[in-house]
């Protein structure tokens, strides 16, 4: 205890009575000689290397298992160090620069990451990897992201030949233009309009009332000089509802604003650093006018008369760049995750508290079954949400093909899954980096743990792409068994059939854990689909509001059943190198029954298990933790990211925490003197003021 971070008092005395420094003043021990020789050789020391030297498995195949192939080990490792190597990519200073100073700095960030890849004649899987380690939010996430998509899904050939190029080669900016003030979820609510003129073949485009101002797109404050708008479409007098336009809002020359647009920045946003790097924007149109052939026509089209044509396509493909970014958020999950679980599981093998009374060491904290119980279904959540995206790029990208054959039949599937898994995988993501910064102590709490930013960049994930409760109630309207829904052609035999489990051991049977999964998941549905018509006596849809929260649940449930049988899956693909199909083995199973006790209820009111298989599903867990330990510090290294990318003083490769943060604080700004701005005007005078009542008492 007493050398851990409890003992502040005399640390904290030696800290800050140095006299006054300069704004580079290192801290003093580093000033002396020793001491930096003595932190020259702590760097040289692995403090993790005993951690490491335990692991039972080959971690360099458990790279290519994480990342997917060896290629793409090569190539994200290449492209990390370029940037952790480049100084203008530097951020380990961004929580202290001012919102001005950080929109500026991403601005750079982006302008010299664009150079680079053009120097470098980069490739696109090594630009779109520069930019991820770049690791900054901004305006290039918005034009490559969705404006770029938009444009490639809803646009005809023709259109994607004259805007793309633009694009490609930043001759133009673009974001997308789709929420309003007062409307969001609600798609078809919009209201911003795109009126056509037939006698000068343009469309019109305004924003009636202040809730129709466009809100919150990212890049659209500060950056981008055109915008895929989403508009209501009117002509001949008829309103045909939400489509696509491309419309330019400054000026090449100058940025400023076209005739008719104002546009501006709506605002600091949560946290520091984090997602303020990013121009989310406000744009009103009064009464702008734009080239008829300036709408995004692929699905449907406006004749020169003005007649509206729609093609023979589902009108749900106008929602196409959504499912796309979300199906990419669900990959971003994964990082997003395993950076956090990383940080935690380093610093937790290299803290210590308590367990000697006599001096010697302390108890690492990884050591603590409930760190273990709290930590370890985190990290295997990682690898979880790491295989359910690929297995979900591979959906997107099969349900792609099958639309350019006008094979539309799969269109509600990847909707279903790309809205529940975005919605599952985001909100567990979020808690779980807030779990990291408790599993870290008080340490997590500063922002050079990286903690802090981490969640404040990823938090708005569970809102934007669609709110998660909206996402999930989306599911709720797959009518087919097919796909993932194929289990549900087993009605009869998963309503009442019943585990077979009888020792802990038993749980580590895949088949038993699918069943488990596939007959809570379609109890739960059947259970809603009686409860909402006995709540409907006259109308579906009075029963489906009443008995949403119960609908939530069973999209929950069954989100959870597709991300452990792609995981189970996962496992029974061959995998090379030693050690490696047995840790995924094991961490597939603690993803499986740690989610089985967190929902125990679900399981035991469905009667799909009974008290005592629930208790042994428990016991194993218990015993999978053990198994995970000693390769824990292992299996984030797999990861392998580099110190920049993770950005966090507590989750450093070396393990050398405490030298670090001590480093570190030295750098804020307000340590730029040892006597305070405002002492003078503030401090001194109240001091004085108390002394001089003293003194008259
Ligand atoms: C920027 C990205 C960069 C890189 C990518 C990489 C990683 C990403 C990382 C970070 C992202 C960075 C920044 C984020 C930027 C954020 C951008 C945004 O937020 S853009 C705005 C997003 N807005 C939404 O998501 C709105 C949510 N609402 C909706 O999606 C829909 O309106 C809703 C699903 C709620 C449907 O509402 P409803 O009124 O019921 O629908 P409608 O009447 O229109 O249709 C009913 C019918 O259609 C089916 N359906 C609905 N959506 C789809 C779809 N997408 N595809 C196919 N089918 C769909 C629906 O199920 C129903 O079917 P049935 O009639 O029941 O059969
Ligand atoms: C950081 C960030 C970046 C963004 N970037 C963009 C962008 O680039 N372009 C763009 O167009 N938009 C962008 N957005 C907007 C984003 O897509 C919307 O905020 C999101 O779709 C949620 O919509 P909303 O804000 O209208 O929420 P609301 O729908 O108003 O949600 C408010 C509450 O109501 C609940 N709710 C709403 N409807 C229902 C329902 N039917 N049943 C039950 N509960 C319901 C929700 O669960 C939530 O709790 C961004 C948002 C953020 C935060």
């Amino acid at each position: 205890m007493w050398r851990g971070g409890s003992n502040t008092r005399t640390c904290k005395r030696r800290f800050f009575s140095s006299p006054t420094r300069s704004r580079h003043h290192r801290p003093p021990y580093m000033l002396h000689s020793r001491g930096s020789q003595h932190l020259k050789a702590m760097a040289e020391v692995d403090h993790l290397a005993a951690e490491r030297a335990t692991a039972r498995f080959d971690v360099e195949e458990m790279k290519v298992a994480w990342a997917g192939s060896r290629h793409a080990v090569h190539v994200a490792d290449r492209m990390a160090r370029l940037v952790a190597s480049d100084p203008v990519f530097r951020k380990d200073n961004r929580t202290m620069l001012s919102r001005k100073e950080l929109f500026k700095d991403t601005l750079r960030k982006a302008a010299h990451a664009w150079k680079r890849i053009v120097e470098l004649r980069l490739t696109e899987e090594e630009a779109d990897l520069l930019r991820q380690y770049v690791d900054q939010p901004g305006y290039v996430d918005l034009h490559w992201g969705m404006f770029v998509p938009a444009i490639k899904g809803q646009g005809t050939e023709e259109q994607q030949h004259k805007w793309l190029p633009l694009a490609y080669k930043f001759q133009i900016i673009g974001c997308y233009a789709q929420t309003e003030l007062g409307h969001g979820s609600n798609v078809q609510g919009l209201e911003t309009t795109a009126t056509f003129d037939p006698k000068t073949d343009e469309f019109v485009i305004h924003s009636p009332t202040l809730t129709s101002s466009k809100w919150w797109p990212g890049g659209l404050g500060k950056a981008s000089t055109h915008a895929v708008v989403y508009a209501r479409l009117i002509t001949e007098g008829k309103d045909y509802g939400i489509h696509g336009f491309i419309v330019q809002l400054r000026s090449l020359e100058d940025h400023s604003p076209l005739p008719g647009v104002t546009l501006g920045d709506i605002g600091g946003k949560f946290g520091s650093g984090a997602y303020n790097s990013m121009d989310n924007g406000v744009l009103r149109f009064d009464h702008v006018r734009i080239p008829r052939d300036q709408m995004l026509m692929r699905l449907s089209q406006v004749t020169r008369e003005g007649k509206y044509v729609h093609s023979n396509v589902p009108k749900q493909l106008l929602y196409g760049t959504m499912v796309y970014v979300r199906q990419s958020i669900v990959a971003d999950a994964s990082k997003a995750l395993s950076r956090a679980v990383c940080i935690a599981v380093r610093y937790s093998a290299v803290r210590k508290q308590f367990g000697s009374q006599d001096g010697g060491p302390e108890t690492q904290v990884l050591n603590y079954k409930t760190q273990q119980s709290r930590l370890f279904p985190l990290l295997a959540s990682a690898y979880a949400f790491r295989f359910v995206g690929d297995w979900l790029n591979w959906l997107y990208t099969d349900v792609t093909q099958k639309l350019e054959a006008k094979d539309f039949s799969t269109l509600q599937e990847a909707h279903a899954c790309t809205a529940g898994l975005k919605a599952v995988t985001t909100s567990v993501t979020a808690d779980a980096i807030e779990e990291c910064r408790k599993l870290c102590g008080g340490h997590g709490y500063l922002n050079s743990s990286g903690l802090p930013e981490l969640f404040a960049v990823y938090v708005p994930a569970c809102t934007y792409e669609g709110d998660n409760v909206v996402l999930l109630l989306q599911l709720a309207s797959g009518k087919q068994p097919v796909g993932t829904m194929a289990y549900m052609g087993k009605v009869q035999y998963l309503m009442q059939c019943k585990s077979a489990v009888s020792s802990a051991e038993d749980w580590l049977n895949p088949d038993a854990i699918q069943e488990a999964f596939e007959a809570r998941a379609l109890r739960m549905a059947v259970n809603c689909a009686q409860n909402i018509s006995q709540a409907a006596s006259q109308e579906e849809a009075a029963g489906f509001y009443e008995r949403s929260p119960d609908l939530l649940e069973a999209a929950v449930a069954h989100i959870q059943l597709i991300i452990v049988t792609k995981f189970i899956e996962k496992v029974h693909q061959e995998i090379p190198g030693h050690g490696v199909k047995e840790q995924l083995q094991a961490l597939c199973n603690v993803y499986a029954l740690y989610i089985l006790h967190k929902h125990l209820g679900d399981f035991l009111a469905t009667g799909c298990i009974t008290p005592r298989q629930g208790a042994l599903a428990n016991e194993q867990l218990g015993k999978l933790y053990a198994q995970v330990r000693p390769n824990a510090v292992a299996l984030v290294d797999a990861f392998n990211y580099t110190d920049h990318y993770l950005g966090s003083v507590l989750g450093r490769y070396d393990g050398d925490v405490y030298p670090a943060l001590y480093e570190e604080a030295w750098k804020d700004p307000l340590n730029e003197t040892v006597v305070p701005e405002g002492y003078h005007e503030y401090l001194r005078p109240l001091i004085k003021q108390q002394q001089l009542k003293l003194s008259r008492l």
